[in-house]
C-alpha cells in the first residue's frame, strides 16, 4: 500500500497507494518503505506523497469498528520524525486527520495551492490522536490549533502557509517541488524540524484562554463530547511535556473511540455518501441513470424561497432566468438577490455572480433553459397554472421542478403533457444556506429527471436525498407527530419551556415551541385550516379535542386567533421585547391561558419529566420513519437520517432518528410506544408501525442490515 522508488538519484520517494483517498490502513507498508529509504546509503532525503493527486484522507474510518489504529499510527509517525534524513511531505488534494498528522511528523511540508488541510477527527467523534493534538499547537500556537482541532475545519494551502503549517505552496507539480526541496535540505540539522521536541509557543493567560474556549465549545457542542476532549488534549500540549501529552491524548481518545457518539458521527459520514447512491422502487438507480447537463436554469416566483434558490444556482455557476410577474416584487427581489450574492462573494473572497442572473416579468423568457424550478406561493391551482404555462413555453425536454413542501407532486405532474420530466425539489429556507434538498419523485418521474435533480443538488453543495411522493415527503411527514405530541404534552401539564428544554438538552438547536415562534404559528394554522381541522369557537370537553376521529389539540389555533404568530408579532408560545426580536422570554399570559384551557376541557395538569417529553416526541417521529420505510418512500434509514441531521437540527452526534432508534434498541422503542399507545388510544401515531414490530420480531437486526431485513419481510407478506 506504499510504493518505494528512488528519484533524482538520492531522494527516496514513498507513494501512498490506497484508493480512493489513500486512507492509512494498519497494514500499510509505510514503516517498511521508510526503513528501506533510511537504510539506503544513496538516499539523502525522503519525500512522501499520495497517488492520484491526493496526499491522504486520514485513518481508514471503515476500520474503526474493528481495530484501534491509533498506536500503530503514532509509532509510524514517530519513526518518521526521528529519522536521520530529512522527510518532506508533498501535499496534493487533501491532507486530513491522520494524513495531516503524518505530514506533521515529516520535517517539511510542501503543499499544492489547491490542496486542503485539516484535522476533522472531531466531526467523527474523535480527536487527532496520532500526535496531532500535541504537534499542531507546538507548530502554530494554542489559539490557532484550538480553532482547527475543535471545529475540524479544512484550511486552504494559502491559510496553512500563513498559519505556518506548511513551508511552501506551489502551483506546479508538487512532487517535483518537494523533491527539489528535499535535495536542497539534505544534510541539514533536523533537530529544529522535529515538532514534538518544541515547547508550545508562549501564550499569556493560558487559563483564561482555555476557560473561554471551553465555555464556547460547550455551548456550540450541544452535548457532543469530542469537542470538549479536543480542548482537553490541546491543554495537555500547552501544559505538559510531549510524552505526557501523548499519554493524555491516548487516554482521551480511548474514551471517545468506543463511544456511541463516535459511532453515530461515523455513521453520518457514510450515510451522507450513501444517499448519493439513490434508487427508486421501480429499480432505477444512480449508476444506471444518466443526468442531463444543466447550464441554464430558471426560477419562477421570487419570494423568500425563489430568491434563495436563485442565489444558490448562480453561486453554483449556472445562468439563471429569474421570473416574477409583479414589477414591484421583481425590483425588490433583484435588490435582495444582488445583496445576497455580494455578501456571499465577499465572504468567499470571489467576484459576485451578479451578471449570471437575468430578471424578467415574462414567463416566456424560460424558452431555452434546461431546467425550471417553480417557487410560487403554495397553492395547487396557482402551481398548476404555472406548470401549464411552463409546458407551453419551454423547449422540449426541459426538466420541470416544483419547490413545494406540502403539495402533491404527482398531481402537478399529471397537469403537464410530460409528467416524466417533473420532480419536486424541496429546498429549506434560506435556500442558499440550508444544506438539505429533498428530491421528490412520483411514479411517472423518469430516472433521468431524478438523476438530473440529484446531480444539480450535489453541485449546489446540498445533501440531496431522493424520496417518494407523499404528504410532507419525509422530513415534514415525520415532524407532524413530533409537534402534535408536544402540543398534547402542554395539554397534560407541560409548559413550552419544559418541552423545549428537554429537546434542547437532547441536542436540537431549538425546541418545538421556540422553533414554531421562529417560523410562525400561522404557517401550520393555514395548513390545518386547509385540512378542515380548525373549528373556531370555544367548544369544551373531550369531544372538542377529537377531530376527524383522532386526538387533536387546538392550542396552536387558539394562539393564532389571539394574533400570536410568534416572533414576528412579538408574542407566540413565548413573549418577545418587540415584534421581530429573537430573545424568547417566558410569558405568564401563556401559562394562565394553559391553565384556563385545561380547566375548560376538564384536564388535570400532571408532572411531566424530560424523559416523557423525549420518548413521546422522538419515538412518535421515529415511528413515522418506520412507516416511511415500510411504504418505500425512503429507500433506507440513511436517507431519513441525513434528512433529519442536515435539515431538521437532529443532533449529528446522535446519528439521526433511525440510527438513534437502533442505538436505544428497537425493542425498547416498541415497548415505550406500546406503553404510550395504551395511555392515549386516540392517538394513531403512537400505534407502533408494523415494520418496527416485524424488525423486533426478527431479532432487531443492526441498522446496516435493515434494508435486507425489510426486503425479506416484504417478500414474506
Ligand atoms: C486513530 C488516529 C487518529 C486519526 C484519525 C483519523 O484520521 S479519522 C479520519 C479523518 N479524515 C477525515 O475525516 C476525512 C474524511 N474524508 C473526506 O473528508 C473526503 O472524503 C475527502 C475530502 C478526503 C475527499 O472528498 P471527495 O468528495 O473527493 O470524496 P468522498 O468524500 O466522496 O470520498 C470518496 C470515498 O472515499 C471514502 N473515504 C473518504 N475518506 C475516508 C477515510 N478516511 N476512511 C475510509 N474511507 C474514506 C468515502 O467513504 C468514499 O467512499 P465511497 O462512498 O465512494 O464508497
Amino acid at each position: 500500500m506504499a510504493e518505494y522508488n528512488r528519484v533524482s538519484e538520492c531522494v527516496g520517494l514513498i507513494t501512498l497507494r490506497n484508493p480512493p483517498v489513500n486512507a492509512l490502513s494498519v497494514s500499510q507498508g509505510i514503516v517498511h518503505t521508510m526503513q528501506r529509504a533510511l537504510s539506503d546509503p544513496n538516499v539523502k532525503s525522503v519525500v512522501i506523497c499520495g497517488q492520484n493527486g491526493i496526499f491522504c484522507g486520514g485513518a481508514d474510518i471503515k476500520e474503526f469498528g474493528s481495530n484501534m489504529t491509533g498506536p500503530t499510527l503514532i509509532q509510524m509517525i514517530h519513526a518518521i520524525e526521528s529519522a536521520n534524513k530529512p522527510v518532506v511531505a508533498a501535499i496534493e488534494g487533501s491532507a486530513l486527520g491522520g494524513g495531516l498528522e503524518l505530514a506533521l511528523g515529516c520535517h517539511y511540508r510542501i503543499a499544492h495551492s489547491k490542496s486542503r488541510l485539516g484535522l476533522p477527527e472531531v466531526s467523527l467523534g474523535l480527536l487527532p490522536a496520532a500526535g496531532g493534538s500535541q504537534r499542531l499547537p507546538r507548530l502554530i500556537g494554542v489559539p490557532a490549533a484550538l480553532n482547527l482541532i475543535t471545529t475540524g475545519r479544512h484550511v486552504t494551502a494559502a491559510e496553512a502557509l500563513q498559519l505556518g503549517i506548511v513551508d511552501q505552496v506551489t502551483d506546479h507539480n508538487t512532487v517535483d517541488a518537494a523533491v527539489k526541496f528535499a535535495l536542497s535540505v539534505a544534510g541539514r540539522s533536523l533537530d529544529p524540524r522535529r515538532i514534538s521536541t518544541h515547547p508550545c509557543p508562549q501564550q499569556p493567560d493560558l487559563d483564561a484562554l482555555f476557560e473561554e474556549v471551553m465555555q464556547k465549545v460547550r455551548q456550540s457542542a450541544r452535548g457532543a463530547i469530542a469537542p470538549i476532549a479536543c480542548v482537553q488534549a490541546v491543554r495537555a500540549a500547552a501544559t505538559l511535556p510531549y510524552a505526557q501529552g501523548i499519554e493524555r491524548e491516548r487516554e482521551l481518545m480511548a474514551t471517545l473511540f468506543t463511544s456511541g457518539q463516535a459511532r453515530a458521527l461515523q455513521y453520518c459520514f457514510f450515510a451522507e455518501r450513501a444517499v448519493g447512491r439513490w434508487r427508486m422502487p421501480s429499480g432505477a438507480r444512480w449508476d444506471t441513470s444518466k443526468p442531463r447537463p444543466v447550464q441554464k436554469a430558471a426560477v419562477i416566483g421570487l419570494g423568500t424561497m425563489g430568491r434563495g434558490i436563485t442565489v444558490a444556482l448562480a453561486q453554483t455557476g449556472l445562468s439563471v432566468i429569474a421570473v416574477e410577474t409583479q414589477e414591484k416584487q421583481l425590483m425588490e427581489a433583484k435588490q435582495a438577490i444582488s445583496g445576497m450574492l455580494e455578501r456571499g462573494a465577499k465572504r468567499r473572497g470571489v467576484a459576485p455572480a451578479l451578471d449570471r442572473v437575468i430578471y424578467s416579468q415574462n414567463i416566456q423568457a424560460v424558452a431555452d433553459v434546461d431546467l425550471v424550478i417553480e417557487a410560487v406561493f403554495e397553492d395547487i391551482a396557482l402551481k398548476t397554472k404555472v406548470f401549464q404555462q411552463l409546458s407551453a413555453a419551454c423547449k422540449p425536454g426541459t426538466l420541470l421542478c416544483t419547490n413545494t413542501s406540502a403539495l402533491d407532486v404527482d398531481q402537478l405532474a399529471s397537469e403537464t403533457p410530460n409528467p416524466e420530466l417533473v420532480v419536486g425539489m424541496h429546498f429549506f429556507a434560506p435556500a442558499h444556506v440550508m444544506k438539505l434538498l429533498e428530491v421528490v419523485y412520483g411514479p411517472r418521474s423518469s430516472p433521468q429527471a431524478v438523476a438530473t435533480a440529484m446531480q444539480l443538488g450535489k453541485k449546489m453543495g446540498k445533501a440531496s436525498v431522493a424520496v417518494g411522493n407523499c404528504r410532507g415527503f419525509v422530513g415534514n411527514r415525520m415532524l407532524k407527530p413530533y409537534i402534535e405530541e408536544a402540543f398534547f404534552l402542554l395539554e397534560e401539564g407541560a409548559t413550552p419551556e419544559l418541552v423545549d428544554q428537554a429537546l434542547e438538552e437532547f441536542g436540537f438547536p431549538m425546541g418545538v415551541f421556540r422553533m414554531s415562534d421562529l417560523s410562525g404559528l400561522d404557517v401550520g394554522w393555514r395548513v390545518r385550516k386547509g385540512d378542515g381541522l380548525v373549528e373556531p369557537g370555544t367548544a369544551s370537553g373531550r369531544s372538542a379535542r377529537i377531530r376527524q376521529g383522532r386526538r387533536y389539540s387546538p392550542l396552536g389555533d387558539l394562539l393564532c386567533e389571539e394574533g400570536r404568530f410568534g416572533q414576528k408579532t412579538g408574542r407566540g408560545w413565548y413573549q418577545y421585547d418587540k415584534p421581530g426580536s429573537r430573545v424568547a422570554r417566558s410569558d405568564p399570559w401563556l401559562h394562565s391561558f394553559l391553565g384556563a384551557y385545561r380547566a375548560q376541557h376538564g384536564l388535570v395538569a400532571r408532572r411531566i419529566d424530560h424523559q416523557e417529553v423525549l420518548e413521546r416526541c422522538l419515538y412518535a417521529l421515529i415511528n413515522e420513519g418506520f412507516h416511511i420505510l415500510d411504504d418505500g418512500i425512503a429507500a433506507g434509514p440513511e436517507d431519513i437520517d441525513v434528512i433529519y441531521v442536515s435539515g431538521y437540527g437532529w443532533p449529528r452526534h446522535c446519528g439521526g432518528p433511525m440510527f438513534y432508534a437502533n442505538m436505544v434498541g428497537l425493542a425498547k422503542v416498541l415497548e415505550r410506544l406500546e406503553h404510550y399507545q395504551q395511555l392515549h388510544p386516540e392517538v394513531p401515531h403512537l400505534q407502533p408501525s408494523s415494520l418496527l414490530r416485524r424488525l423486533v420480531a426478527s431479532g432487531s437486526p443492526p441498522i446496516h442490515k435493515w434494508e435486507e431485513a425489510i426486503k425479506k419481510l416484504h417478500s414474506q407478506l
